[in-house]
Protein backbone atom coordinates (compact mmCIF):
# COMPACT_ATOMS: atom_id res chain seq x y z
CA UNK A 1 0.00 0.00 0.00
CA UNK A 2 1.50 3.51 -1.29
CA UNK A 3 1.74 5.97 2.14
CA UNK A 4 -0.46 8.38 3.28
CA UNK A 5 0.22 11.60 1.93
CA UNK A 6 1.54 13.96 4.42
CA UNK A 7 -0.09 17.01 5.45
CA UNK A 8 1.58 19.99 6.99
CA UNK A 9 -0.59 22.87 9.20
CA UNK A 10 0.77 26.19 8.90
CA UNK A 11 -0.09 29.09 10.40
CA UNK A 12 -1.07 27.17 13.84
CA UNK A 13 -1.78 30.27 16.73
CA UNK A 14 -4.19 28.85 19.44
CA UNK A 15 -4.55 25.66 21.46
CA UNK A 16 -7.88 24.87 19.37
CA UNK A 17 -6.18 24.86 15.95
CA UNK A 18 -2.90 23.16 17.64
CA UNK A 19 -5.36 20.26 19.62
CA UNK A 20 -7.09 19.63 15.88
CA UNK A 21 -4.24 19.28 13.54
CA UNK A 22 -2.65 16.35 16.48
CA UNK A 23 -6.29 15.06 16.89
CA UNK A 24 -6.34 14.51 13.37
CA UNK A 25 -2.87 13.08 12.38
CA UNK A 26 -0.93 15.91 10.59
CA UNK A 27 2.51 15.52 10.15
CA UNK A 28 3.78 18.71 10.61
CA UNK A 29 2.49 21.76 12.72
CA UNK A 30 3.59 25.51 11.13
CA UNK A 31 4.29 28.58 13.36
CA UNK A 32 4.85 32.09 11.71
CA UNK A 33 7.21 33.82 13.18
CA UNK A 34 6.85 37.18 11.00
CA UNK A 35 5.23 39.86 12.44
CA UNK A 36 3.14 41.12 9.72
CA UNK A 37 0.92 38.17 9.33
CA UNK A 38 -2.46 37.86 10.83
CA UNK A 39 -1.13 34.17 12.15
CA UNK A 40 2.29 35.13 13.46
CA UNK A 41 3.23 34.05 16.84
CA UNK A 42 6.16 35.02 19.11
CA UNK A 43 8.68 32.12 19.95
CA UNK A 44 6.91 31.80 23.14
CA UNK A 45 3.58 31.40 22.31
CA UNK A 46 4.84 28.60 19.73
CA UNK A 47 6.12 26.99 22.65
CA UNK A 48 3.29 27.07 24.88
CA UNK A 49 1.38 25.27 21.68
CA UNK A 50 4.08 22.84 21.10
CA UNK A 51 3.94 21.67 24.92
CA UNK A 52 0.31 20.73 24.47
CA UNK A 53 0.39 16.93 25.66
CA UNK A 54 -2.56 14.79 25.42
CA UNK A 55 -3.82 15.40 21.77
CA UNK A 56 -2.64 12.22 20.06
CA UNK A 57 0.83 12.11 17.62
CA UNK A 58 2.60 15.21 18.28
CA UNK A 59 3.26 16.73 14.71
CA UNK A 60 6.97 18.51 13.69
CA UNK A 61 7.33 21.56 14.74
CA UNK A 62 8.16 23.90 11.80
CA UNK A 63 9.37 27.53 12.15
CA UNK A 64 7.85 29.77 9.04
CA UNK A 65 10.80 32.44 8.61
CA UNK A 66 11.15 35.55 6.01
CA UNK A 67 14.27 36.41 5.23
CA UNK A 68 14.98 36.54 8.86
CA UNK A 69 18.60 37.45 10.38
CA UNK A 70 20.61 34.79 12.49
CA UNK A 71 19.36 37.08 15.61
CA UNK A 72 16.19 36.45 14.73
CA UNK A 73 16.51 32.61 13.98
CA UNK A 74 18.08 32.36 17.94
CA UNK A 75 15.60 33.88 19.04
CA UNK A 76 12.91 31.64 17.99
CA UNK A 77 15.19 28.63 18.84
CA UNK A 78 16.17 29.48 21.92
CA UNK A 79 12.95 29.03 23.32
CA UNK A 80 10.94 26.58 21.09
CA UNK A 81 12.40 23.42 19.54
CA UNK A 82 11.75 23.01 16.00
CA UNK A 83 12.47 19.78 13.91
CA UNK A 84 12.29 22.10 10.03
CA UNK A 85 12.91 25.69 9.04
CA UNK A 86 10.65 26.67 6.06
CA UNK A 87 12.39 29.92 4.13
CA UNK A 88 9.38 31.63 2.51
CA UNK A 89 11.56 34.86 1.45
CA UNK A 90 13.91 35.06 -1.11
CA UNK A 91 16.71 33.41 0.73
CA UNK A 92 19.31 32.80 -1.87
CA UNK A 93 20.89 29.02 -1.98
CA UNK A 94 23.21 30.33 -0.48
CA UNK A 95 21.49 32.02 2.63
CA UNK A 96 19.58 28.49 2.55
CA UNK A 97 22.77 26.50 2.96
CA UNK A 98 24.27 29.09 5.85
CA UNK A 99 21.60 28.58 7.66
CA UNK A 100 21.26 24.72 7.56
CA UNK A 101 24.91 24.63 8.41
CA UNK A 102 24.43 26.97 11.15
CA UNK A 103 21.77 26.26 12.94
CA UNK A 104 21.89 22.16 12.04
CA UNK A 105 18.38 21.68 11.10
CA UNK A 106 16.94 20.94 8.03
CA UNK A 107 15.78 23.48 5.46
CA UNK A 108 12.66 23.99 3.64
CA UNK A 109 12.88 26.39 0.93
CA UNK A 110 9.44 27.88 -0.25
CA UNK A 111 9.48 28.49 -4.23
CA UNK A 112 6.29 29.87 -6.26
CA UNK A 113 5.62 27.82 -9.44
CA UNK A 114 4.53 29.61 -12.09
CA UNK A 115 5.30 28.09 -15.19
CA UNK A 116 8.64 26.14 -16.36
CA UNK A 117 11.26 28.87 -15.52
CA UNK A 118 10.70 28.69 -11.96
CA UNK A 119 10.99 24.74 -12.20
CA UNK A 120 14.86 25.08 -13.34
CA UNK A 121 15.38 26.79 -9.90
CA UNK A 122 14.70 23.62 -8.43
CA UNK A 123 18.47 22.50 -9.27
CA UNK A 124 19.90 25.75 -8.16
CA UNK A 125 18.14 25.17 -4.93
CA UNK A 126 18.63 21.56 -4.27
CA UNK A 127 22.69 21.37 -2.95
CA UNK A 128 21.46 23.66 -0.13
CA UNK A 129 17.66 22.84 1.21
CA UNK A 130 16.34 19.36 2.59
CA UNK A 131 12.75 19.88 1.50
CA UNK A 132 10.72 22.12 -0.82
CA UNK A 133 7.46 23.90 -0.25
CA UNK A 134 5.99 24.67 -3.72
CA UNK A 135 3.50 27.08 -3.60
CA UNK A 136 1.39 29.57 -5.85
CA UNK A 137 3.65 33.14 -6.55
CA UNK A 138 1.60 36.35 -4.37
CA UNK A 139 -0.66 38.20 -6.49
CA UNK A 140 0.72 41.35 -7.02
CA UNK A 141 0.35 43.54 -4.36
CA UNK A 142 -0.24 41.09 -1.96
CA UNK A 143 1.01 42.22 1.45
CA UNK A 144 2.19 38.83 2.52
CA UNK A 145 4.71 36.23 0.55
CA UNK A 146 2.53 33.40 1.05
CA UNK A 147 -1.08 31.82 2.66
CA UNK A 148 -3.07 34.23 0.10
CA UNK A 149 -5.16 31.13 -0.43
CA UNK A 150 -4.18 30.94 -4.46
CA UNK A 151 -3.21 27.79 -5.98
CA UNK A 152 -1.05 27.51 -9.39
CA UNK A 153 -1.16 24.88 -12.49
CA UNK A 154 -1.08 21.91 -10.53
CA UNK A 155 -0.31 19.82 -13.58
CA UNK A 156 2.98 21.86 -13.82
CA UNK A 157 4.11 19.33 -11.49
CA UNK A 158 2.98 15.99 -13.03
CA UNK A 159 5.78 13.39 -13.95
CA UNK A 160 8.16 15.74 -12.76
CA UNK A 161 11.30 14.24 -10.74
CA UNK A 162 11.86 17.02 -8.34
CA UNK A 163 15.22 16.51 -6.88
CA UNK A 164 14.25 16.77 -3.02
CA UNK A 165 11.45 15.51 -0.88
CA UNK A 166 8.47 18.26 -1.64
CA UNK A 167 5.70 19.50 -0.27
CA UNK A 168 2.47 21.08 -2.33
CA UNK A 169 0.49 24.20 -1.12
CA UNK A 170 -1.45 27.07 -2.28
CA UNK A 171 -5.24 27.49 -2.35
CA UNK A 172 -5.26 23.62 -0.85
CA UNK A 173 -8.59 23.04 0.65
CA UNK A 174 -10.89 20.04 1.86
CA UNK A 175 -12.59 20.22 -1.18
CA UNK A 176 -9.92 20.30 -3.47
CA UNK A 177 -6.88 18.91 -2.21
CA UNK A 178 -7.66 14.72 -3.12
CA UNK A 179 -7.78 16.60 -6.85
CA UNK A 180 -4.77 18.48 -6.19
CA UNK A 181 -2.39 15.58 -4.90
CA UNK A 182 -3.60 13.49 -7.60
CA UNK A 183 -2.99 16.54 -10.26
CA UNK A 184 0.51 17.26 -9.23
CA UNK A 185 1.88 13.72 -7.77
CA UNK A 186 1.91 15.07 -4.48
CA UNK A 187 3.68 13.18 -1.36
CA UNK A 188 2.73 15.81 1.37
CA UNK A 189 0.68 19.05 1.46
CA UNK A 190 0.63 22.13 3.15
CA UNK A 191 -2.69 24.68 4.01
CA UNK A 192 -3.06 27.81 5.65
CA UNK A 193 -6.18 29.47 4.36
CA UNK A 194 -8.22 26.61 3.26
CA UNK A 195 -8.62 25.52 7.26
CA UNK A 196 -9.89 29.18 8.11
CA UNK A 197 -13.06 30.81 8.00
CA UNK A 198 -12.08 34.33 9.52
CA UNK A 199 -8.36 35.44 7.78
CA UNK A 200 -6.05 33.63 10.47
CA UNK A 201 -8.24 32.13 12.65
CA UNK A 202 -8.14 28.63 11.98
CA UNK A 203 -11.29 26.34 12.15
CA UNK A 204 -10.80 22.75 13.79
CA UNK A 205 -13.36 21.29 11.25
CA UNK A 206 -11.40 22.27 8.85
CA UNK A 207 -8.67 21.10 10.07
CA UNK A 208 -9.98 17.69 10.22
CA UNK A 209 -12.14 17.50 7.11
CA UNK A 210 -8.33 18.94 5.57
CA UNK A 211 -6.48 15.74 7.16
CA UNK A 212 -8.86 13.41 6.70
CA UNK A 213 -9.24 14.44 2.64
CA UNK A 214 -5.35 14.45 1.99
CA UNK A 215 -4.42 11.25 3.97
CA UNK A 216 -7.35 9.46 2.10
CA UNK A 217 -6.28 10.36 -1.59
O1 LIG B 1 0.56 32.19 6.23
C1 LIG B 1 1.15 33.26 6.37
O2 LIG B 1 0.68 34.19 7.03
C2 LIG B 1 2.48 33.45 5.73
C3 LIG B 1 3.14 34.65 5.92
C4 LIG B 1 4.37 34.87 5.32
C5 LIG B 1 4.92 33.91 4.51
C6 LIG B 1 4.25 32.70 4.30
C7 LIG B 1 3.03 32.47 4.91
N1 LIG B 1 2.35 31.28 4.72
C8 LIG B 1 2.95 30.28 3.94
C9 LIG B 1 2.44 28.93 4.03
O3 LIG B 1 3.11 28.00 4.42
C10 LIG B 1 1.14 28.63 3.47
O4 LIG B 1 0.66 27.47 4.05
C11 LIG B 1 1.23 28.42 1.97
O5 LIG B 1 1.72 29.60 1.36
C12 LIG B 1 -0.14 28.14 1.44
O6 LIG B 1 -1.03 29.10 1.90
P1 LIG B 1 -2.59 29.03 1.59
O7 LIG B 1 -2.78 29.26 0.14
O8 LIG B 1 -3.17 30.10 2.43
O9 LIG B 1 -3.05 27.66 2.03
Amino acid sequence: MLPATQVKICGINDAGAYDAACYAGAEWVGFVFYPPSPRAVSPEQAAALAARGGTGRRPVNVGLLVDADDAMIEAVLAEVSLGLLQLHGMESPERCAAIRRRFGLPVMKALGIGGEEDLARLAEYAPAVDRFLLDAKPPRGAALPGGNAVSFDWSLLAGREIPRPWMLAGGLTPVNVAAAIRAAGAPAVDVSSGVERVRGVKDPVLIAAFVAAAHAA
